[in-house]
């Protein structure tokens, strides 16, 4: 299967929000992934050597250009026989050598076998290996101790895979184990897709780069440095952009290269106070909005839409709502422009909650929470963080699982089931 550059259904991107619902409308989580991931093109493919291929996602189904083994070949260190001439006690003449690469080029006939070695072609003739172990050799002789059985210590040719044989489906992101089954199938380059490359912007007056001097109510740029490094991780090409300051001018000078990234994030100045001109300034370049605000917490005023052909998301400044959208958002964006298969829904497990949880409200809630496995084998038991305040880094960065909590879920108590996502 070859990736195809997925058409963009444009229709759905109209200039104002699909929900003409009014500025205090939420759209659901559901929804706003699957709107976001419904348009998102594919970046487009490129040659990667095997040597830096680990962690790209593989763009075309790979076919094994030799089978493996490509010979019969012996599994063991002994001798190739037939099997119909080696009962216990039988004597066979030794009539040749056959090292791992250098096959004998002899037939084996009757009363007769090669010395041969693990990785060793199988002479023809042969159809066993008795194992040096097994035999007691004196000057060309052998004499068996233990019979051999047809195909005993024998690797069939293609055992492993033949030649055509599709090693590596399109679309998965390649591990250390997929690079080698591709260089055993004989691949030294490979059909990847491109690494997206993703600007991301943060924007806010107070926003400082660490090391740099700061003003006594400066906050460093913690989100941007973040959502690059988990965007990195994913698999895509971060690039932070320099800060945009709170006027329309500043934001405006950022958001003119946006259109040359393969994706836009930005961070911060989304939600509905007098400086957070994001919005504003993505309408001034000409952003097709297709939709702002969501009930979900951390996140409610993510926004998406499309700078001509480059899908914009704008995330909310709180560091943690940028993480953890993030998580639900921009990351199964970029797995879909690298052409791997994204579900819909976030993909969940069940947990059990190890405290009590209050009654929600009618935002989706994703709550910070460590994990404990069970040690026999039951599901893992969830406690959620005291604080759930979206500005808490160091409780982020302590947790393990993100719990779900659909809108309006009544109160739970502890031991009861709960869905949540594994962070890594
Ligand atoms: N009246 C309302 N106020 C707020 C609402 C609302 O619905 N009505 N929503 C709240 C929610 S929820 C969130 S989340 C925040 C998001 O606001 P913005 O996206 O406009 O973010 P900012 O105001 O720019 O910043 C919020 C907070 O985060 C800090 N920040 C921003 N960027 C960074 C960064 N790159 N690194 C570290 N920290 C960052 C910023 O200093 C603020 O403290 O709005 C609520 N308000
Ligand atoms: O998204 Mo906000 O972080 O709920 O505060």
């Amino acid at each position: 299967m070859r990736i195809q550059k997925k058409k963009v259904k444009l229709s759905c991107i109209k200039a104002a929000p699909r929900t003409p619902k009014g500025d205090h409308f939420m759209l659901d989580v559901a929804t706003a992934r699957a709107r976001i991931l419904e348009n998102i093109p594919f970046c487009g493919q490129e040659t990667t050597p095997l040597t830096q291929a680990c962690g790209r996602v593989l763009a075309q189904d790979l076919p094994a250009r030799r089978a493996n083994p490509p010979v019969g070949v012996s599994a063991m260190d002994g001798y190739a026989a037939r099997a119909a001439d080696t009962n216990p006690g039988a004597v066979l003449r030794v009539v040749g050598e056959a090292p791992a690469g250098h096959p004998s080029g002899q037939t084996v006939q009757t009363g007769e076998c090669v010395r041969i070695f693990t990785g060793s072609q199988i002479p023809d003739g042969a159809d066993t290996i008795i194992i040096q172990e097994n035999v007691v050799r004196e000057g060309d002789r052998i004499t068996l101790s233990q019979p051999g059985k047809p195909g005993q210590f024998i690797r069939a040719r293609g055992q492993d895979f033949d030649r055509g044989d599709v090693l590596v489906r399109a679309g998965r992101r390649l591990g250390a184990r997929d690079i080698g089954l591709a260089a055993a199938g004989g691949h030294v380059w490979l059909p990847t897709a491109r690494r997206p490359r993703v600007g991301v912007l943060a924007t806010g007056d107070e926003i400082t780069l660490p090391g740099d001097p700061i003003a006594e109510d400066g906050v460093f740029n913690s989100a941007a440095f973040m959502v690059s490094a988990f965007l990195d991780q994913a698999g895509a090409e971060a690039i932070m952009l320099p800060v945009a300051r709170d006027n329309t001018a500043s934001l405006a000078q950022s958001l003119a290269h946006a259109r040359q990234m393969d994706m836009l994030v930005t961070i911060g100045g989304a939600s509905v106070g007098t400086y957070d001109l994001v919005r504003s300034a993505l309408d001034e370049v000409g952003l097709a909005l297709d939709f702002w605000k969501i009930a979900m917490r951390p996140g409610k005023p993510l926004l998406s839409g499309r700078l001509g052909n480059t899908p914009v998301i704008g995330l909310p400044g709180n560091p943690v709502a940028a993480f953890v959208c993030s998580v639900v958002f921009v990351v199964p964006a970029i797995q879909a422009m690298m052409g791997m298969h994204v579900s819909p829904q976030p993909q969940t497990e069940a947990a059990i909650l190890a405290s009590a949880v209050r009654e929600n409200d009618e935002r989706q809630d994703f709550l910070r929470a460590t994990l404990c496995e069970d040690p026999q084998g039951g599901l893992p038991r969830v406690t959620p963080f005291a604080r759930q305040d979206s500005a808490q880094l160091n409780i982020l960065a302590q947790s393990q699982a993100l719990v779900l909590r659909p809108p309006h879920a009544p109160a739970q108590d502890a031991g009861t089931m709960c869905h949540m996502i594994r962070l890594g």
